[in-house]
């Protein structure tokens, strides 16, 4: 079952499309890596798909029901979001933040603390929002968004504030919450994470699907066909994939001179650029 079908959406914003047409599903159970440069459209999809936009054209639906009706407090209990526009109290702890949303969801108060130890807040829950340094705070707002174990989890750019160790933990969680049925749509512009943590990426620019797929299937798509051979005397070729290649490589194995051999692979960072013609951060 697909939780999430996009066909054919456009946003206009004025005489500029935000998306100029973005057709793809996401079947229940992925982790789905939504990438693309700074202004691509990331967030305005994710609104449409949370009902805070309405598209120009084409139709979005969420739980096969149109996207629009997530304004419904019933389907606003199914999902969980995380924005740069997600908000705390500013006066009130990190535990008390929490137990609003946990008063609104109507869960046990045990659902507190699991969700803080998930985000490695325990140590903090006393501290005023107002004093959390911006990796806290983003983990606070994480809290918020799964503390009801949502079926969908919509997260714009979670780990941006995050160092390597919390970041790590916050994947761990994430795969955590996926293998209990969660699915995951993701927007980063860190190729390593999403290389990390998604089942399939797409890459948008200039609001259009450029390419999808799982990212091993996105290597083997934009793996050049050569082979880079480190000889132990410094030389170093690159060969085209072909049988004068193969009975080089022969003779260099059969005189012991090869140091190391590789096929030329892409990283998910590479095809980002190629798509995208944009440097990574
Ligand atoms: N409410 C709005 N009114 C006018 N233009 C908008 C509005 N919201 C977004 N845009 C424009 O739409 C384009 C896509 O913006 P969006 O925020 O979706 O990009 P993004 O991919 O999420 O970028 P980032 O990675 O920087 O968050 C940008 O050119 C942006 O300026």
């Amino acid at each position: 079952m697909d939780v999430i079908q996009v066909e054919r959406v456009r946003k206009t914003f004025g005489d500029r499309d935000a998306l100029a047409e973005v057709s793809f599903n996401i079947p229940k159970g992925e982790i789905f890596g939504f990438l693309g440069p700074s202004g691509a459209g990331k967030t305005t999809l994710i609104k449409i798909l949370t009902a805070q936009l309405n598209p120009t054209s084409g139709q979005a639906k969420v739980f096969n029901q149109p996207a629009e009706t997530m304004r419904q407090s019933a389907q606003k209990m199914r999902f969980g979001i995380l924005t740069d526009n997600s908000g705390l109290y500013e006066r009130l702890s990190v535990e008390e933040n929490l137990e609003l949303y946990r008063k609104l969801y109507d869960l046990p108060p045990s659902a507190v603390d699991q969700v803080l130890q998930f985000v490695n807040l325990s140590a903090d829950r006393k501290k005023k929002a107002n004093l959390l340094s911006k990796g806290m705070r983003q983990r606070v707002l994480l809290a918020c968004a799964i503390i009801h174990e949502p079926e969908l989890l919509f997260l714009d750019e979670p780990t941006s504030a995050l160092d390597p160790v919390n970041a790590a933990h916050i994947y761990k969680g994430l795969r955590y919450l996926n293998e209990r049925g969660t699915t995951i749509f993701i927007t980063t512009h860190n190729m390593a994470e999403a290389e990390l943590i998604c089942n399939r990426v797409a890459i948008l620019y200039q609001g259009r699907i450029q390419t999808i797929g799982s990212p091993k299937e996105l290597k083997r798509q934009h793996r050049e066909n050569v082979i880079q051979v480190d000889l132990i005397n410094g030389e170093a070729h690159e060969l085209p994939v072909d049988g004068v290649t193969a009975d080089r490589i022969a003779d260099w194995m059969k005189q012991g001179l090869i140091d190391r051999l590789e096929t030329k692979e892409p990283s998910l960072g590479d095809i980002f650029i190629k798509m995208t013609g944009s440097e990574l951060l």
